[in-house]
């Protein structure tokens, strides 16, 4: 059994005084022995983040990392930068770098395995448009997103990715995909991942993204190949997040049963 794994994506949300009434929050939730949580805050947040969660179960990690190593890169990030600050894990491709940042299939992957090098787990965002949907090139898209990464990546290094299918028509609109289209996809994604290494699809966890609340997060995670959350608006109070973790370590308890 895949352990579940959910992430809130704080996206550009925040101050010093917010942050240390959610950390704290968050990290006063009961534990679940099944789940793996973690934070993803903007990039001068992770000191903050770091002394408030050491020594708690809660991991944190960026929002985006830099395809190089070092050197003239203004503004950017690097992947040794976020180990700096005890990151475990990146965001990779989020749907809101792609359009608003003209991010490419091709530096997604150079990204993601930047973050792979330092040591890093990248958790690589992949889905399509309303547009692209209703084209009916869901997959066609999805899976090329998909296949850029695995194109760069050889084992062992592609078993420590972490997927997230978010399509970009359930961000922040409330729209959620219901689970069986969802499951749909993620089932679809790990076969792709399959025809490189067997091991490395039945490894990998593929978290699900769009609009998942404390109401619906349940029946999300209860499919087969939905083994998280990658989580925004309702990472931004810790009674939902918590509420998600929990529905998160109840689905987990269901399927071990
Ligand atoms: O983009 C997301 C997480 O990365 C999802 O955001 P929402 O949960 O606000 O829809």
């Amino acid at each position: 059994m895949r352990r579940k794994l959910v992430i809130g994506n704080w996206k550009m949300n925040g101050s010093l005084a917010a942050n240390s009434v959610l950390l704290r929050g968050i990290a006063a939730g009961p534990a679940n022995q099944n789940v793996t949580t973690a934070v993803c805050a903007p990039a001068p947040y992770l000191a903050q983040c770091q002394a408030e969660l050491a020594g708690t179960a809660i991991a944190w990690g960026g929002q985006d990392v830099s395809a190089y190593a070092a050197g003239a890169y203004t503004g950017e990030v690097a992947a040794s930068m976020l180990q700096d600050f005890g990151c475990r894990y990146v965001l990779v491709g989020h749907s809101e770098r792609r359009a608003y940042h003209h991010e490419t299939n091709e530096l997604v992957a150079q990204k993601a395995r930047a973050a792979l090098d330092a040591g890093l787990t990248p958790v690589v965002c992949v889905g399509e448009t309303l547009a692209e949907r209703e084209a009916g090139r869901t997959n066609v898209v999805v899976c090329a997103q998909l296949q850029a990464v695995l194109d760069v990546l050889e084992n062992p290094a592609l078993e420590k990715l972490v997927l997230a299918y978010e399509p970009v028509w359930a961000i922040g609109t409330g729209r959620t995909a219901t689970p069986a289209l969802a499951q749909e996809l993620h089932a679809a994604l790990r076969k792709q991942v399959a025809v490189r290494s067997e091991s490395a699809a039945a490894t990998i966890a593929i978290l699900y993204g769009g609009s998942m609340k404390p109401e619906n997060a349940k029946d999300l995670l209860a499919q087969r190949d939905i083994d998280g959350g990658l989580i925004g608006g309702a990472a931004l109070k810790a009674k939902d997040f918590l509420a998600i973790t929990g529905a998160a370590n109840e689905a987990a308890n269901e399927t071990a049963n």
